[in-house]
């Protein structure tokens, strides 16, 4: 099963709960990981089944990074704040540039995210 990776930082993490309650139906036919965070509002808010790393600033954009290094995440959705620093922009830099290294697609915008995920989706049939 294909795998997404979902993370958002704290002023998006409404935005990421009302993304992926809008495409519950696509997202619900993958295995999906986010980190902490992120990951435990959408266990609790949606019906969706989403393994959890470690939060973001605790290292938990690398424990994605790292999967995604093994080519074991197909689609990264990451709704960055562009408009506050992070402590921890070192490690998501890392991981965008993981992501170009190894040629996976990641969304930093709901938009992008939108029409990546339709895309993944149309792909898989
Ligand atoms: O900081 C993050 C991504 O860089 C997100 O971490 P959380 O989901 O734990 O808030």
């Amino acid at each position: 099963m294909k795998t997404i990776a979902l993370i958002a930082h704290d002023r998006k993490k409404q935005e990421m709960l009302k993304f992926a309650q809008d495409h519950s139906e696509i997202l619900m036919q993958y295995s999906l990981v986010a980190t902490a965070t992120t990951g435990r509002i959408l266990n609790e808010n949606t019906q969706l089944k989403v393994q959890p790393y470690l939060s973001g600033p605790m290292g938990g954009d690398l424990q994605i990074g790292a999967r995604i290094a093994a080519q074991e995440i197909d689609l990264v959705i990451f709704l960055r704040d562009p408009l506050m620093a992070q402590p921890h922009e070192p490690d998501i830099t890392a991981l965008l540039r993981v992501c170009d290294v190894h040629n996976i697609p990641v969304a930093t915008n709901e938009g992008c995210a939108h029409l990546l995920l339709k895309a993944l989706a149309q792909m898989n049939g």
